[in-house]
């Protein structure tokens, strides 16, 4: 059976860092978007988003796409059912909006899972992160940003909600959730015995 989980939470919440250790402890597929945002230090076209302008942007088919502020953030069923080809279990990084279109859309298929830690600590993490502090703060007052500090109702039931302040204790958190979930991530050695690609090198294989 095909899953796909969704992350999501306020910026500075781990959601990134999560996904990635769920692609590398655990061997699900990282789906990656689309953004119209500036690249930020470090990230790179196909490793963290496909970059787009506002003319590419539409250029693509989108399941569900939000403006985010005031940026455009889209993902494509094709870019799901790529990484269904790798693995059963894929993983996206969705504001709370693209939680609630992935779960009214396929509503077998996601698992959502909502990431909260204080706002001194979001703060204190886009710092380290590289954000410049005029950065942050935009992005921290942001309507989407201030939306997406709470649970929204229609997630309600349907998230496990983890606090990200100890990474061990969000790596525990992490665990029990998936063997609740009956997960069969856990059961595929094939995928696990491979040695770990990083980010750059499973772009690189992606591209051809
Ligand atoms: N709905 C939706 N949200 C997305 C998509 N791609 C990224 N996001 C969300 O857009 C928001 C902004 O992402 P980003 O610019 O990387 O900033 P960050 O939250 O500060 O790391 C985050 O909540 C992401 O989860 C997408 O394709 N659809
Ligand atoms: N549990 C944690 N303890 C300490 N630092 C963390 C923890 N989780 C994430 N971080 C750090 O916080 C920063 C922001 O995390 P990131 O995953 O980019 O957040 P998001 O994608 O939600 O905006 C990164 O520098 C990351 O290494």
């Amino acid at each position: 059976m095909k899953q796909v989980v969704v992350i999501s939470g306020a910026p500075g919440t781990g959601k990134t860092t999560v996904r990635n250790y769920l692609t590398k402890e655990y061997g699900m597929q990282k789906v990656l978007t689309h953004t119209t945002r500036p690249k930020r230090t470090g990230e790179q076209e196909g490793v963290d988003y496909y970059f787009e302008t506002d003319a590419t942007f539409f250029e693509n088919h989108f399941l569900e796409h939000v403006e985010y502020d005031g940026k455009k953030y889209g993902s494509s069923l094709e870019g799901l059912q790529k990484a269904w080809q790798k693995h059963d279990w894929a993983v996206i990084v969705l504001d709370t909006a693209g939680a609630i279109s992935y779960l009214q859309q396929l509503p077998q298929q996601t698992l959502v899972l909502y990431l909260t830690s204080s706002q001194t600590q979001q703060a204190v993490r886009l710092a380290q992160r590289g954000d410049t502090s005029a950065l942050i703060k935009q992005r921290l007052a942001s309507q989407e940003a201030q939306r997406d500090l709470h649970l929204p109702q229609q997630l309600q039931g349907h998230a496990c909600v983890i606090r990200n302040n100890d990474w061990e204790q969000t790596k525990q958190a992490l665990a029990d959730w998936l063997q609740t979930t009956g997960s069969s991530v856990d059961q595929a050695p094939e995928e696990l015995a491979r040695p770990k690609q990083s980010d750059h090198e499973q772009a690189a294989e992606e591209k051809g």
